[in-house]
């Protein structure tokens, strides 16, 4: 423990360490039962004892080292967190790592110890330190959990990602933005739609909302239409996908999540779906030059560009990764992403009609008697406020990605953190936090223009990350966010369902989903 697994990076190999152990123990009883004349329940025996005194020898040195010695144990936390990162798994039987994560910080302070390596720190600094530009901080060992898969976004060297960067850059230019809104905006249309169609009765928004963010996320992809808007219905490998993503809710170490993948049958649903991924991939590679005779570039368009004069890039495994992770950072099945800012954005503004009618007072005049794009609405300080208050107090990146501070380690504020700390700077609980935000848990769109002494802390507000490592896909998330909101308060009024609740309880499992939330429009 003390020469090896307290020194290097050990969770890649957890399922080798089982084996060795076992073929270890096998051997010894062979070894003893024909060269040493034991018999085969001496030999089990003495075999399993060694075994049994080694475990103990290396889990005994690691438990003196956790329980005294790390020199984390300074730090404010409830006292299991020294001994095991499972005490944090623990709490998590309600898929709700935002809200313990919100208790933990009310009970201890900005800065506190969920596990054995692992920190959570709610000081605004924190944003810029671990993730910012000049972060010395790198990604932590949890953006393994998938290897060998491996797509930009679990990139842990910053010189490699930066590389794949520059490959997914063109992709999310304003050029390409621009040719993608044609698009977004046939899925305003659809979602338009099925609203008209159920005019005055309750509709469960934020599951359309789903079907919306996956059918524009499919168009843009692989330039393909998956109608599900239209039908209700995701594919069979999606709905898999959902449950099977139960597990990340449980934030458990890397070590035990990959030994979880191992099981056959267990990751049977992940597996599926990167199979649906990979598959999606080879048609899209496949009807390439029926795509573009289409026109209307789309995300893997600019991608395989630099796959030109590769006879098979579908292939490749990094390309099928990042299909996978363009997939999951615009569906349904796990992130919500898109679909969770909605979500969030109409349960607000169906409370409160007076929000509604201020968005249509500034819109109207921008969009009236014209066709308008999301360039003549972009600037809209309110309703661009209502967005970033959606994401402040539902941040569909509630928990936050964790980092790893650089070996020399790292202070914030009076407190030094030291090396290979695991630290993540949760958004949930800094969006409500009042020494950053005036009036925390209240639905005010003008503090991000006209009332700026009610943020604080700006450096707080991070929902896309920061950085060179931030969301690629941020501007295209907020054109979609800002051309179907404006779509929708311009045409409809919103208020709850009868018996929706007026909170939101979302199930965080990395990413967060919202539930269902039912809503009911009416023509404005
Ligand atoms: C409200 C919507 C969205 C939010 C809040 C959001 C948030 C984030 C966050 C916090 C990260 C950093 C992840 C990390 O540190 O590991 C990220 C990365 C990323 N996001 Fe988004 N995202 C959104 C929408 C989108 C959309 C629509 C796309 C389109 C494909 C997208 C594509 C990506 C990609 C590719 C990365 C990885 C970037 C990299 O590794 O360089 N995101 N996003």
């Amino acid at each position: 423990h003390v020469f090896y697994f307290n020194r290097y990076e050990c969770h890649l190999h957890a399922l080798l360490y089982f084996q060795v152990l076992l073929v270890t123990w096998a051997a010894a009883c062979l070894a003893l039962t024909t060269f040493y004349d034991y018999t085969t329940r001496d030999a089990l025996t003495a075999a399993s004892s060694s075994a049994g005194l080694f475990l103990a020898g290396a889990y005994g040195s690691l438990l003196v080292y956790r329980v005294f010695l790390n020199p984390l144990n300074r730090l404010p936390r409830p006292w299991l967190a020294r001994v095991s990162s499972f005490y944090w798994s623990s709490r998590l039987g309600k898929m709700d790592s935002y809200l313990q994560l919100q208790a933990m910080h009310k009970q201890y302070g900005p800065i506190v110890r969920i596990g054995s390596g692992d920190l959570s720190v709610i000081y605004p600094e924190c944003i810029d330190l671990a993730y910012g530009p000049d972060a010395k901080a790198m990604k932590s060992s949890f953006y393994d959990q998938e290897l060998p898969l491996r797509s930009m976004q679990t990139m842990r060297s910053k010189a490699a990602h930066g590389q794949r960067r520059k490959i997914w850059a063109p992709a999310f230019s304003d050029k390409a933005l621009r040719a993608y809104e044609t698009k977004i905006e046939s899925y305003n249309d659809k979602y338009v739609r099925r609203v008209t169609e159920s005019i005055g009765t309750p509709v469960n928004a934020s599951n359309w909302f789903n079907l919306y963010s996956f059918d524009v996320m499919g168009s843009l992809a692989f330039g393909k239409d998956y109608h599900m808007l239209e039908s209700g219905e995701r594919p069979p490998a999606l709905e898999l996908l959902k449950e099977g993503l139960g597990v990340l809710a449980f934030y458990i170490p890397t070590w035990a999540f990959r030994l979880l993948l191992a099981i056959p049958g267990l990751a049977s649903s992940f597996h599926a779906f990167v199979k649906f991924c990979v598959d999606e991939l080879d048609w899209r590679v496949k009807h390439a030059a029926e795509i573009d005779e289409k026109g209307g570039k789309d995300i893997l368009s600019w991608l395989l560009k630099s796959y030109e004069g590769v006879e098979k890039p579908q292939a490749d495994l990094m390309l099928q990764a990042d299909t996978r992770l363009i997939i999951i950072a615009g569906s349904p099945d796990s992130s919500d992403i898109t679909a969770t800012t909605l979500s969030a954005l109409f349960f607000f503004l169906a409370q409160d009609p007076s929000q509604v009618q201020t968005l249509r007072n500034e819109l109207r005049p921008l969009t009236e008697g014209r066709k308008w794009s999301d360039v003549d609405i972009r600037q809209a300080p309110h309703l661009n406020g209502a967005i970033n208050e959606a994401l402040r107090m539902y941040p569909p990146v509630s928990s936050a990605f964790p980092r790893l501070t650089a070996p020399e380690g790292m202070r914030i504020g009076d407190t030094w953190i030291p090396g290979n700390t695991t630290i993540r700077a949760p958004q949930y609980v800094m969006g409500r936090d009042e020494a950053s935000y005036e009036d925390a848990e209240k639905f005010v769109p003008e503090r991000w223009y006209s009332k700026p002494h009610m943020v604080k802390r700006k450096e707080a507000f991070a929902p896309f990350s920061v950085g060179p490592m931030g969301c690629i896909g941020k501007n295209l998330a907020l054109t979609e966010l800002r051309t179907l909101t404006a779509r929708l308060v311009l045409e409809f009024d919103v208020q709850l369902a009868p018996g929706q609740e007026k909170v939101i309880r979302m199930r965080d499992h990395i990413t967060v989903d919202a539930g269902d939330i039912y809503l009911v429009f009416t023509k404005a």
